[in-house]
């Protein structure tokens, strides 16, 4: 039997938005989104990330604060392409942000970010957050027209976003992740670091682990989720195992 290529080790980025989702619901001073972070951290996260949304339904400015000043992992900072996120990125500095699109409609983040038909203001937005140190990633779609819009862009890194994959079964499902292991080829090849996410979970997470040019998966509601039944060091571990156990480490 022809035995399975072992591929580099892949990383995981813990989003811990739903357990601030959780606090502001009651606006009680529990759960703790940074106490959570500090708990994935010791279980193998490898950074993690807040989407600060324009309408703060979840995390909250005091949180990205407070997480940066004790997190022993790097920060990424998923926001949208406004002045006011750009301002307070510039001024609190994570280690990683991630440009996404924002509908205050939406439940979740529905897609990609559309580089191609913003590509001046996503472009300055990036240039004012390297400036100010931060490695910019886009999340964008597995489409070939954003792919050739965000090399203007001068981002080092992409997320590709798979909630597509995820909502999806059959032979939909396998076409996306088709489309998303080409793409993540493509963008290998164009010079970016690749990193995946958006409703990846324990059932859904091998195939996309098991593609070799992505390096980083950052995967948050699932990880919750299963946090609440099996605390957040066995729920970290358990979707670890999976990624490394998909990529043969
Ligand atoms: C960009 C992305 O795919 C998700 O991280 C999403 O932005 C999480 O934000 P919500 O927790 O508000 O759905
Ligand atoms: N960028 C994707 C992310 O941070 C996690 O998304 P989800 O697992 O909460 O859907």
């Amino acid at each position: 039997m022809a035995k399975k290529r072992a591929l580099s080790p892949i990383r995981l980025g813990v989003n811990v938005d739903h357990v601030a989702t959780l606090r502001q619901a009651r606006g009680t001073p529990y759960p703790d989104p940074v106490e959570a972070a500090l708990s994935a951290a010791a279980a193998g996260a490898a950074s993690i990330t807040v989407h600060l949304r324009e309408d703060r339904r979840h995390i909250q400015d005091h949180d990205v604060q407070r997480l940066l000043a004790v997190s022993p992992v790097p920060v990424n900072l998923e926001m949208a392409v406004t002045s006011e996120m750009v301002a307070i990125a510039c001024k609190l500095k994570p280690a990683y942000a991630c440009l996404v699109p924002e509908r205050r409609e939406e439940v979740t983040t529905e897609g990609g970010l559309d580089v191609a038909g913003n590509r001046d203001a996503v472009r300055a937005a990036c240039a004012r957050l390297s400036q100010a140190g931060i490695a910019v990633a886009l999340f964008i779609d597995a489409d070939p027209r954003q792919l050739k819009a965000a090399r203007d862009c001068g981002a080092p890194h992409l997320e590709i976003h798979t909630g597509r994959y995820a909502d999806t079964r059959g032979k939909t499902q396998a076409a996306e992740l088709a489309r998303i292991a080409q793409f993540a080829r493509r963008a290998q090849r164009a010079g970016f670091e690749v990193h995946a996410g958006h409703g990846l979970n324990l059932d859904n997470v091998a195939p996309m682990a098991r593609i070799a040019e992505i390096v980083e998966l950052n995967i948050g509601h699932s990880i919750v989720a299963d946090a609440l039944a099996v605390g957040m060091p066995a729920a970290v571990a358990r979707m670890r195992r999976a990624m490394q156990e998909a990529r043969g480490a």
